[in-house]
């Protein structure tokens, strides 16, 4: 943990606050490839030239963030609701540096403690929760966005509670089930993703792997009830849940998903014929794929998936192993300091 304090009266006066902050950096190095030491080290080096205060708390292993998040939660941080104007000092104020992966961590570490805001230096290969909340996919700005924020807005996370084991996550993206877990499952196996990142092409480590599993994803029985109706699939081959548009990387997959409605989308693509799909993914990249006979849409305030047989899972691009689904979606709301 690294500290640099320094007195609010030297905070810089461009920033047009009416209180001054004190920037809790959860940083994951690792992301994008290890972009993120690079991309930490030109956050401090701006912070320290503004004079802003910072901690920061470094990821060292896959999961510190979650533990990391619930002891300042604990310890440190405050709701803005507890921010009186009485109050003298610094306001603690969370942020996550990292991908997709560490927003994940940070929500689900946040989980007993929704009313505690955070905020987001995206430093990751696909970045999908910062194009969703506009927030800039460029470091420095993403950082001069929110030292120039004054309150947090709300917005609408995945829930997902898996009836079999119990468990239950916050997911600020999308959970998949089917074809594009599977390409999360291999793309993180392979080597191409951190050759593509370097070159700053890591989407294309996403259809990279998606041309190899188009083929090979094998359809499968899914049951999906929105609370109005229960409707039988025989043959899904991409099932994706979602609070805003984008998937791998900013593919517009749910064009009226958004974050700052209750609702969650969920689209369940059928398995067909290759020339089927490479006409689809032409739609895809028109926008007009939402109206293909084989594309069913659900919007829903919550949902339930089961399927019969195991197969990957993805959240926010971590991944689940292959299990038979019985998941509960709902929506859960956090705070983003933006
Ligand atoms: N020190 C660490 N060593 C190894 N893995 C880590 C460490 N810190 C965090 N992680 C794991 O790295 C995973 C990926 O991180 P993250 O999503 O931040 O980056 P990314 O995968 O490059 O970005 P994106 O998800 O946008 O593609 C996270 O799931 C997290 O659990």
């Amino acid at each position: 943990m690294t500290s640099f304090l320094l007195f609010s009266n030297n905070i810089d006066h461009e920033r047009n606050i009416m209180q001054s902050l004190h920037l809790h950096i959860i940083a994951n190095e690792n992301a994008g490839s290890g972009n993120g030491t690079q991309i930490l080290l030109d956050v401090k080096k701006h912070l320290i030239t503004h004079q802003i205060p910072f901690t920061i708390h470094l990821s060292e292993y896959a999961g510190h963030a979650i533990t990391l998040t619930e002891t300042l939660a604990k310890t440190t941080l405050r709701t803005w609701q507890e921010n009186d104007g009485t109050n003298h000092e610094s306001y603690p104020l969370l942020v996550a540096l990292g991908g997709d992966g560490t927003v994940f961590e940070i929500q689900n570490g946040l989980a007993n403690y929704p009313t505690i805001p955070f905020a987001y230096i995206p430093s990751g290969s696909g970045n999908d929760f910062a194009r969703s909340a506009n927030i800039s996919r460029e470091p420095i700005e993403a950082l001069k966005q929110l030292l120039n924020a004054t309150s947090p807005s709300s917005f609408y996370s995945l829930k997902y509670d898996e009836q079999t084991t119990k468990e239950s996550f916050i997911i600020s993206n999308n959970l998949g089930i089917g074809l594009d877990a599977s390409v999360v499952a291999k793309t993180n196996e392979s080597k191409n993703k951190t050759t593509l990142n370097k070159l700053k092409l890591g989407s294309l480590a996403y259809l990279f792997s998606m041309i190899g599993l188009l083929f090979k994803q094998k359809g499968f029985k899914l049951t999906v009830n929105d609370g109005q109706t229960t409707k039988q699939f025989n043959n899904a081959y991409l099932v994706t849940n979602s609070k805003h548009p984008y998937f791998g990387g900013g593919v517009k997959i749910l064009p009226n998903a958004s974050i700052e409605e209750p609702e969650l989308e969920l689209i369940v693509v059928e398995k067909i014929s290759y020339l089927k799909i490479a006409r689809l993914l032409a739609k895809l990249a028109k926008g007009t794929h939402t109206s293909s006979p084989y594309v069913t849409i659900f919007r829903s305030k919550t949902m339930h998936l089961m399927t019969k047989s195991r197969q990957y899972g993805q959240m926010n691009g971590e991944v689940i192993e292959p299990r038979a689904f019985n998941a509960i979606l709902s929506t859960v709301e956090h705070l983003i300091w933006k």
